[in-house]
């Protein structure tokens, strides 16, 4: 399946794109319409069916459906937004094809059990309202009886958000050519239920010439670090962690510890000298390592592969001072900022390397960038601004976590719980991304298999989860990972 991401206003291209070449919007609605029907019947018993129909080509997608499910047999009806004599182009093509039962949209029809919303698609331009806002209230506690066409009605394709938060929410959501950021950004992306993506026809090299660079994370995008049989420790890399003060250490162990179980050969957690004792009584394979001055820290910048700072550092003058000790070191590792060393830096006025990685939670990156953050229209927008702006890859956290290069390249992701909104739970995910770059990988494609990794941690720890599980949940994560060759190496 294709993981690429398409805007409303790259979809409208490649709908016109296609037109151009050869398969009219005729032939791509037909498509649309029989894979919806076809989604049904995969998944539903015939049941009583009202499908939803707006006036523009949603509702046309929708009178396509219609006639292929009761070419199968459905008892389906049309309930009818506008009059069918007022639709226009393909629409009224495929509503002139429909010989089924057909009202107007209205409380008093007959009780559907499943309802196919064909309301409104991914380009809706403003709040649902009269009869289709009624519907979506209806339908809300209801979703596990709809199934949306293109995007649930009243979701804005391009942001995941309700306009005026009247909207329908769906069990199953099919939508053509490729998934629209609504499909994985939240709310949206609940609101879908599960997702399909039909391939409607339009051609390849039409859909190409977008040339998209946002992608739903998944596997088939990077690969693993994965050693080579007589691998050495220094070639897997060496990963420092800077560690908080007295009584403020334990993010920096939780950290470190992800590193080494990401793959790190090396991980050493730097310490101030009044938490020495307390960071060494609690680390074995993780090394401890004073610093009592900025040139410890620049040193520690020159020596490791990857450098973590953030995770309960401290927000002192002092702490400021350390923190761009180690920026300014030259040359130096691509550094991981978290937590404290992005509430130092902010607003963000430092220049960074594509190498670099800031890894902001919402609040973080609305302190880090505030002009940035009031003046985009989603997520994705504000990462990649915010990438293009500190010149560096910014990986902005949450539920739909996105991943951003400075050359504008983005990854939304989808993995993950929502128990992963736990203490330290960020501190681990820091940790992973700097074990991937310590073994080599782009910083762009490291933070988004650290993503990855930690929201499939998420799923399969689930309730009860604790930020220390997740580090531990790693090895059986990444076994299923290993290509089979390594895996037939290791078992003999
Ligand atoms: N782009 C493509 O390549 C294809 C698109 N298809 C379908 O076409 C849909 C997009 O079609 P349209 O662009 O016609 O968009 P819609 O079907 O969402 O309809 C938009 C129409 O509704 C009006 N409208 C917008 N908000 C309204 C509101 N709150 N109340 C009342 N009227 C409102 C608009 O002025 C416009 O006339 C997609 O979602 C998809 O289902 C499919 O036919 C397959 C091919
Ligand atoms: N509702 C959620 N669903 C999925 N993942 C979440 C959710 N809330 C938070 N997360 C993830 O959990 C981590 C929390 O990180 P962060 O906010 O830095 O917490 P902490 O500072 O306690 O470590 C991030 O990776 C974030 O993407
Ligand atoms: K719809």
């Amino acid at each position: 399946m294709s993981r690429e991401i398409i805007t409303v206003e790259e979809m409208r291209a490649i709908d016109a794109g296609s037109a151009a070449a050869g398969v009219p919007t005729r032939t791509l609605m037909e498509n649309a319409g029989r894979a919806v029907a076809d989604a049904i019947v995969a998944r539903f018993k015939p049941r009583p069916t009202a499908v939803l129909c707006g006036p523009g080509n949603n509702g046309g997608d929708g009178w396509v459906a219609a006639r292929y499910l009761l070419e199968r047999g459905w008892p389906v009806w049309v309930e009818t937004l506008v009059p069918r004599d007022t639709l226009k182009g393909d629409a009224k093509d495929a509503a002139a094809a429909f010989t089924g039962e057909t009202y107007a949209l209205s409380r008093d029809n007959p009780r559907a059990e499943l309802v196919v919303d064909a309301l409104f698609g991914a380009g809706l331009s403003r709040p649902l309202e009269g009869e289709a806002a009624r519907a979506a209230n209806a339908f809300w506690k209801r979703a596990d009886r709809v199934v949306a066409i293109d995007v649930p009605s009243g979701i804005d394709g391009d942001t995941g958000m309700a306009l005026n938060e009247i909207s329908f929410g769906a069990a199953l959501t099919v939508t053509f050519v490729s998934k629209k950021p609504a499909h994985v950004l939240m709310p949206g992306r609940a609101l879908c239920g599960e997702i399909v993506v039909a391939d409607i026809g339009a051609p390849e090299d039409v859909v190409a010439a977008q040339k998209v660079s946002l992608f739903e994370n998944d596997p088939s995008l990077w690969s693993l670090p994965w050693p080579e049989p007589d691998a050495h420790k220094n070639e897997r890399g060496h990963v420092i962690v800077a560690s908080g003060g007295r009584a403020r250490t334990g993010a920096a162990r939780l950290s470190a510890r992800a590193a080494l179980r990401g793959g790190a050969g090396l991980v050493t957690v730097l310490s101030p000298p009044d938490a020495l004792d307390e960071n060494a009584a609690q680390l074995t394979a993780i090394m401890v390592r004073e610093a009592r001055d900025e040139a410890a820290y620049a040193q520690a910048a020159r020596i490791a592969r990857a450098l973590v700072i953030g995770p309960a550092f401290g927000t002192s003058d002092d702490h400021y001072k350390l923190l761009l000790a180690a920026i300014g070191a030259e040359p130096r590792a691509p550094l991981v900022l978290d937590a404290d060393a992005l509430t130092l830096l902010s607003p963000i006025t430092h220049g960074f390397t594509s190498r670099d990685v800031l890894t902001p939670h919402v609040g973080e990156f609305r302190r880090a960038f505030p002009g940035i953050w009031s003046s985009s229209s989603n997520r994705i927008d504000a990462t990649r601004a915010a990438a293009a702006y500190a010149r560096c890859v910014v990986l902005l956290k949450g539920p739909d976590t996105v991943i951003a290069a400075p050359d504008g390249r983005a990854i939304v992701n989808t993995t993950g719980s929502p128990f992963l909104a736990t203490a330290g739970s960020g501190d681990v995910l820091a940790g992973l991304i700097a074990a991937l770059i310590s073994q080599g990988m782009e910083s762009f494609e490291a933070a988004a298999v650290a993503v990855w990794l930690h929201g499939k941690a998420g799923e399969r720890l689930g309730p009860g989860l604790i930020a220390e599980d997740v580090t531990e949940i790693l090895p059986a994560i990444l076994n299923d990972l290993a290509p089979m060759d390594l895996k037939a190496a290791l078992n003999g």
